[in-house]
C-alpha cells in the first residue's frame, strides 16, 4: 500500500491487530494484561478528572470482559480519591483474569457494586462510565445488557464516558443494530479503531480521545492499518503558497457537464466550488436555458449551450478534468453527455446522475476516476441494500473501488475514501448541517479542481480525493460554526473554501 504525501495522516487499527499489537508489547516489553488494565483505568480516571472536574458522584457499568476490568481499575481510583463511587454490573461472572482481579480488588478495598434490575432504573450520579463491552463485542447487544444501555439512553441526563468503544458498537466497522450507548466522549486505548469515525459509530462516540497506553508506534509495524483519518490540521500542509511566478496554465481547466433542463442549479454550484479551491480556468457544459442564470451569477465561469455530444467535443479538448453528474438528469441528453465524457482519457470526477447510468449500464472501466456516491448511490452501484453498505462504510468503499478499479468517496458522516492499492483514508469532520441538496454538487467542483491543479505535479486521484472531501467537510464545519447547522446552505461553503484552501499568510 501507498499514500504518498497523505502516508503521515495517524492510522487506525482493527481488533485483530489492536489484539496482535498487545501482545507484542506484553512480549518485548515485558508488560502482562494487569499493567495495561491498570494504565487504561488510570488514562480513563485521568480524562474523566480532566473533562468533569466537578463530578462528585460516578456510576460505572461494568461487563464481564477486560472492557469490565478497565472499568473496575476507574471505579478504585476514584472511590479511594474521595468520590462516590456507584458499579453496575451485568449478571455474569467476571472473566478470569487481569478483570477478575480488578473487580475484587475494588470489591475488597470497599467499593459499593450492584447487579442491574431493569425495574430500579438508574442510580443519580454525575457521569457515567461505560465499561460494558470493548473490542470484544461480536454481536448485538441483548438481555440484561440490551436494557441498561436503553436505560443510559432513556433515564439518564449525566454526560457519559466510553472506554475503548460505545458498547455495542462494533469497533471494526462502526455497525450496531440501534442498541449502543451513545458517549460524550470515548478513550480509545492503544490505537483507533475504524468504527469509530464513520457511520453509526461516529454518532455513538462523540469526541474520541486516544491513549496508545505507553506503547510505542512500533508494535503496529507488521500490522496493516484499517484506514487513516484526515483532520482538518492536515490543511495547510497540503495547500502551500502558490509560487509568486505562477500563471493560469499551471492550475488546470475543469470542465463541469451537467444540469439538463430543472437542474441548472447543480452545474452552477460545482462549477464556483471549482472555481472557489483554484482551478485555473473553469467551464460549463450545460442547456441552453441556464446559460443567462450561470454567466450572471459567475461570469469567471466560462458557460456554453451545449445541445448535443458534437458540441461538447471542442470543449473536452481544452479541458484538463471532467466533473460530470450534477443535475446530468436520466434522459438520453444526459446519457449522450456521459458517453461523449468517458470517451476522452481526461481524469474525471463523477457523481449523482451520473453515478446512476453508470450503476444501470454495469459499466466497470472507469479510468482515472474520482466517484462520489451517496450511500443510496452506492448501494445502486454495488447492486446491494443501503444497509448492506452502511454496516461497514470502510469495506463498502473498498468493494466499490474495487469492481470499478478507481478512486471512490463514499459520502456521509465520517465520509470514506478508497482506492485500489491505498490505505483507505475517513475524514474527520463534517456535520449534518450538509445534509441538504447540493452540498455533493459542491464536493464534486472541489475534487475537480485539486485534481486539476495537482497536474502536472501528480496529485493522484486518490490524494485529490482525500484532500476535497476534508477541504469540503472543513468548510461545512466552518459554515455551520457561522450560524449553525439548520438551514446551511451549500453555498455557505464558498468563501470558507476559499480561507480553509489558502495557508496562514506568513509576518
Ligand atoms: N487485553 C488487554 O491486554 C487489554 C484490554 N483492554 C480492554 O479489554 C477490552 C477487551 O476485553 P475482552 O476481550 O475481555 O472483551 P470485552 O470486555 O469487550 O467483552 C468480552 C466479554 O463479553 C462477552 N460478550 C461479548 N459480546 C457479548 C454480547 N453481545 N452479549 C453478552 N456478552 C457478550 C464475551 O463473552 C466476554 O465475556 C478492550 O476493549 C479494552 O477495554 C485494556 O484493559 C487494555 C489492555
Ligand atoms: N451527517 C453528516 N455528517 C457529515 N457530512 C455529511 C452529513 N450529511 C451529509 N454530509 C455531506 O454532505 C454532502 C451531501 O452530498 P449528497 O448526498 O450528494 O447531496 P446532493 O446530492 O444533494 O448534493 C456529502 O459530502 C456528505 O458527506
Ligand atoms: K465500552
Amino acid at each position: 500500500m501507498r499514500n504518498g504525501f497523505l502516508h503521515d495522516l495517524p492510522k487506525v487499527h482493527r481488533s485483530a491487530a489492536v489484539r496482535v499489537a498487545e501482545q507484542v508489547a506484553m512480549s518485548r516489553v515485558g508488560l502482562d494484561e494487569d499493567d495495561l488494565m491498570a494504565r487504561a483505568g488510570l488514562a480513563a480516571w485521568r480524562l474523566l478528572l480532566d473533562r468533569w472536574p466537578e463530578a462528585q458522584r460516578i456510576g460505572v457499568v461494568c461487563g464481564p470482559g477486560n472492557n469490565g476490568g478497565d472499568g473496575y481499575v476507574l471505579a478504585e481510583l476514584a472511590r479511594s480519591s474521595g468520590r462516590h463511587v456507584f458499579v453496575l454490573r451485568l449478571g455474569d461472572e467476571v472473566k478470569a483474569g487481569a478483570a477478575r482481579r480488578a473487580a475484587e480488588a475494588y470489591l475488597l478495598a470497599g467499593g459499593e457494586a450492584a447487579t442491574f434490575v431493569v425495574d430500579d432504573g438508574l442510580p443519580q450520579v454525575d457521569v457515567w462510565v461505560d465499561a460494558l463491552f470493548g473490542i470484544g463485542l461480536h454481536r448485538a447487544l441483548e438481555g440484561a445488557a440490551a436494557d441498561l444501555v436503553a436505560a443510559l439512553d432513556h433515564d439518564n441526563a449525566a454526560p457519559i464516558l466510553a472506554l475503548d468503544i460505545p458498547s455495542g458498537v462494533d469497533a471494526d466497522s462502526g455497525h450496531h443494530d440501534g442498541v449502543a450507548v451513545r458517549a460524550d466522549v470515548t478513550l480509545a486505548f492503544i490505537a483507533g479503531k475504524p468504527g469509530l469515525y464513520t457511520g453509526r459509530g461516529r454518532v455513538a462516540a462523540g469526541e474520541v480521545v486516544i491513549d496508545t497506553l505507553g506503547l510505542a508506534d512500533h508494535v503496529f509495524d507488521d500490522l496493516e492499518p484499517a484506514a487513516c483519518i484526515a483532520r482538518i490540521a492536515a490543511l495547510p500542509r497540503w495547500f502551500p503558497p502558490r509560487a509568486r511566478d505562477a500563471h493560469k496554465g499551471r492550475f488546470g481547466h475543469v470542465l463541469c457537464i451537467g444540469g439538463d433542463r430543472g437542474y441548472g442549479g447543480a452545474l452552477a454550484l460545482c462549477a464556483e466550488a471549482a472555481l472557489r479551491t483554484g482551478a485555473g480556468l473553469v467551464s460549463a457544459a450545460t442547456r441552453a436555458e441556464h446559460v443567462p442564470a450561470l454567466l450572471a451569477r459567475r461570469p469567471e465561469c466560462m458557460t456554453r449551450a451545449v445541445d448535443d455530444a458534437s458540441e461538447l467535443q471542442p470543449l473536452l479538448d481544452a479541458a484538463s478534468v471532467i466533473a460530470i453528474g450534477p443535475g446530468l438528469g436520466d434522459g438520453e441528453w444526459g446519457a449522450a453527455m456521459l458517453d461523449a465524457a468517458l470517451a476522452t482519457d481526461l481524469p474525471r470526477v463523477l457523481d449523482a446522475d451520473a453515478l446512476n447510468a453508470i450503476a444501470r449500464r454495469d459499466a466497470r472501466t472507469l479510468g482515472d476516476a474520482v466517484i462520489t456516491p451517496h450511500p443510496g448511490e452506492a448501494a445502486r452501484l454495488l447492486g446491494e441494500t443501503v444497509a448492506e453498505v452502511e454496516r461497514d462504510r470502510v469495506q463498502a468503499a473498498r468493494r466499490l473501488a474495487g469492481r470499478y478499479a478507481c478512486t471512490v468517496v463514499l459520502k456521509g458522516a465520517g465520509s470514506v475514501i478508497a482506492a485500489p492499492g491505498e490505505i483507505p483514508a475517513i475524514v474527520d469532520a463534517g456535520n449534518p448541517g450538509m445534509a441538504t441538496g447540493g452540498m455533493g454538487d459542491v464536493l464534486t467542483g472541489t475534487i475537480a479542481a485539486l485534481l486539476a491543479q495537482g497536474r502536472p505535479q501528480g496529485l493522484s486521484c486518490f490524494e485529490a480525493a482525500v484532500c476535497g472531501a476534508l477541504l469540503h467537510a472543513a468548510a461545512g464545519d466552518a459554515a455551520a460554526r457561522d450560524g449553525g447547522e439548520r438551514g446551511l446552505l451549500p453555498s455557505d461553503l464558498f468563501p470558507q473554501l476559499r480561507r480553509l484552501a489558502n495557508p496562514v499568510a506568513r509576518a
